[in-house]
């Protein structure tokens, strides 16, 4: 045990630091450490404090909520104070958890817990008064929040008015608004194409963009709220048991996550936290952890709650999926179009369930946006299988020595010199095709899976038959003989045979993935799509000039003007001309049927929508030729229904009908495969 001039000295210290950070994040939404580093610091608090009960003060942090809130926001008060949640970081945590609320009730007996994902946004409070939405409120210090009415409205997954019937009178519903991963991804790339401030994470971009003093910013924000709980209500009955009441939510209106479930004890919260953490990845959402709940009401009442969290809940948190680490040096990679991607390369770090020693930082704009040094702790974010990104800066531990990143004047590859187009925050290398990187870029991507498709000829085989002096060109792949293969590393008689005939095999192709093969800029497989279904044949697309490229739906300025250049270009005539004469080949698309492959059809959409906006859905289906309807008949073609809704009366009209429906993923796999959406 320390003593107690040591313990308090270090406690004012952590109580700065916290309160520091709690400022960055809740305040300013914009925090400066990971949350892991946070709960380590927390968690030191916490321990010195239970050491020494006596230098426990009302205003440290393990004694309050949040932070309280800005002024330029109205102020609302909570009459029942939004709290916390207490963490567990392992199983036995939560067994203490457990014995805790076992003691506390004076019984031997399983408890029943409610199991939800938390998830990773920000906690809000909905006031429903006769059935209408009247308030919205952030949770704030857990008193006072702030006033974001009219931010709230703009949520599709909010029900403005409650539906069906049997609602209190008065109802505070409280949930999480949180925004989908794919929609954090591509507000992201938008702000980074436009030389914004990208977020540190979804948590953080849905609090930034719900706190929006101008609320027509959050419209334009791809928000969802999660139902989990209610506050004050009267004025009407609610059933007894926790999930009971998120059910009942979910006919009022509300989504409520569908990885809910009940468990009869502690055990069954071990089996649910194990099976949700592998699942984790796979969901649309960020996830930090699982919420264990007591199911019975009343037993919550008993329990009641202490400072900051309630007794009767808490939070077991997954490994983080962000730390923080130092910037070693940069290294600089060559991609197919001479792109030179700047690499951080990073003390070893564990977050996200791995070990990572890369991580990307873009291009120039993206290192002076960071206003990262070699030398700097930076924090590290590794979701799923994304590719590591470096998000941020600790620049109050930024050493003396750290140095500032200088970009290459030539080519780390072939020497040849790297320049950067005005305008564009890339830079590349000039060497075209004699640049080794590039070319090998190049004839990988051809071959890849959405591409060329050639089976077994893989990043690493490429390499060693460029470096061979075997092939120079994509055309070369289709000269490789059997017994020039044999003699390679690792390829026996029998792979060879196999490659010659894939890539046999892999020459009659469709005219989309031979475009997309090319690697024009700019054009992905869904832009050689919409490019394909629109002309029809490789020589319409290459006789268009940039004005007729941009009649095509996906098609702007800028990759028409790819699309024309590359096309004018001699050296990629003769690639088509070798690439044909080899035997590749394909057959022509019928424009007509192509362009608009839903005319005549008749779709409605409704319910809440997480992927994309609704209204852009709509657009799109337009794009392709549908009509879209706002209410239900017989010549309706197909009702799409978001957010899982199937008490929406527009999806039961369609099953009272027999008319099909679809979900909002099945819309956007739709609308991808016709290549109008590109997620
Ligand atoms: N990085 C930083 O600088 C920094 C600073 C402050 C706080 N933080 C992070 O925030 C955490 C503390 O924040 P907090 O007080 O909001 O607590 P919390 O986020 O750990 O837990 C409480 C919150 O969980 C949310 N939640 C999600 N799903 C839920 C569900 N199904 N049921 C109930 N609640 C659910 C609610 O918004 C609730 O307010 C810390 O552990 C830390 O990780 C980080
Ligand atoms: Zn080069």
């Amino acid at each position: 045990m320390t003593s107690t001039v040591e313990a308090q000295t270090r406690l004012e210290e952590l109580k700065k630091q916290l309160n520091y950070y709690n400022y960055r994040y809740y305040v300013l939404d914009d925090p400066n450490v990971p949350d892991a580093e946070y709960d380590r610091l927390f968690q030191q608090l916490k321990d010195i404090e239970a050491q020494h009960p006596e230098l426990i003060a009302p205003d440290s942090p393990s004694q309050r909520v949040g932070e309280a809130p800005l002024s330029a926001f109205s102020q609302v008060s909570h009459e029942l104070p939004m709290l916390s949640l207490d963490n567990a970081f392992n199983d036995e945590d939560l067994l203490n958890f457990n014995r805790r609320v076992q003691d506390r009730l004076k019984t031997p007996e399983d408890i029943e817990f409610a199991c939800e994902p938390k998830l990773d946004g920000i906690a809000v409070s909905l006031l429903y008064i006769d059935g209408q939405l009247v308030r919205g409120a952030t949770r704030g210090d857990g008193t006072t929040g702030e006033d974001i009415t009219q931010n709230v409205r703009t949520i599709d997954s909010i029900p403005l008015r409650l539906m069906g019937q049997g609602y209190p009178a008065t109802l505070e519903v409280r949930g999480e608004i949180y925004m989908p991963k794919r929609g954090f991804e591509r507000l992201n790339e938008h702000a980074r194409a436009a030389g914004e401030k990208t977020f540190v994470n979804p948590r953080n971009a849905a609090a930034g963009s719900l706190r929006q003093l101008d609320a027509r910013i959050t419209a334009k924000r791809p928000l969802q709220m999660c139902a989990y709980s209610v506050g004050r209500v009267s004025g009407g009955e609610l059933p007894d048991r926790h999930t009971a009441v998120l059910e009942k939510l979910h006919e009022w209106g509300f989504l409520i996550n569908p990885e809910m479930a009940t468990v009869k004890n502690i055990d069954g919260c071990l089996d649910y936290y194990r099976r949700l953490a592998e699942k984790r990845t796979t969901l649309a959402y960020d996830i930090d952890g699982i919420v264990f709940k007591v199911n019975d009401r009343l037993l919550q009442e008993r329990l009641g709650f202490v400072s900051r969290a309630p007794r009767w809940a808490i939070a077991y948190k997954f490994p983080a999926q962000e730390e923080m680490t130092q910037l070693l040096s940069v290294e600089f990679q060559v991609g197919r179009t001479g792109a030179v991607t700047p690499v951080a390369r990073l003390e070893p770090v564990f977050v996200g369930g791995v070990t990572v020693s890369n991580a990307t930082l873009h291009n120039r704009d993206e290192i002076n946006r960071l206003g990262v040094m070699v030398g700097d702790t930076v924090v590290i974010r590794r979701a799923g299988d994304v590719i590591p990104q470096v998000v941020s800066v600790v620049k109050s531990r930024r050493p003396d020595d750290a140095a500032e990143i200088v970009f290459p004047e030539t080519c780390p590859v072939c020497d040849s010199p790297v320049e950067t187009v005005p305008g564009e925050a890339v830079a590349r290398c000039t060497g075209g095709l004699i640049c080794g990187a590039q070319r090998k870029e190049a004839i990988k991507h051809f071959s890849s899976r959405k591409a060329m498709d050639v089976d077994g000829l893989g990043d690493k085989l490429v390499e060693q038959l460029v470096d061979e002096g075997l092939i120079h060109s994509v055309a070369d792949l289709y000269r490789l003989e059997a017994e020039q293969l044999a003699g390679l590393e690792r390829m026996g008689p029998k792979s060879a045979e196999n490659l010659i005939a894939a890539l046999s095999a892999s020459k009659q192709t469709t005219l989309e993935r031979f475009l997309y093969s090319l690697g024009i800029r700019e054009v992905g497989e869904a832009t050689a799509r919409s490019l394909s279904r629109h002309f029809g044949s490789l020589p319409a697309i290459m006789a268009a000039n940039e004005d007729a490229l941009q009649k095509v739906g996906d098609v702007g300025p800028v990759v028409a003007h790819f699309v024309a250049e590359f096309f004018r270009q001699e050296h990629n005539l003769e690639a088509i001309e070798a690439l044909q004469a080899a035997g590749v080949h394909w057959s022509d698309i019928d424009v007509e049927e192509a362009d608009e492959p839903l005319k005549d059809q008749t779709y409605v959409v409704t319910g809440s929508f997480s992927i994309v906006k609704r209204d852009a859905a709509k657009k799109m289906l337009q794009q392709l030729g549908a009509k879209v309807a706002g209410s239900v008949s017989a010549k309706t073609h197909c009702v799409v229904v978001g957010g899982g809704a199937t008490n929406n009366s527009k999806y039961v009209k369609a099953q009272e009908l027999g008319i099909d429906t679809m979900t909002e993923e099945e819309l956007v796999a739709l609308l991808t495969e016709y290549g109008v959406y590109e997620g």
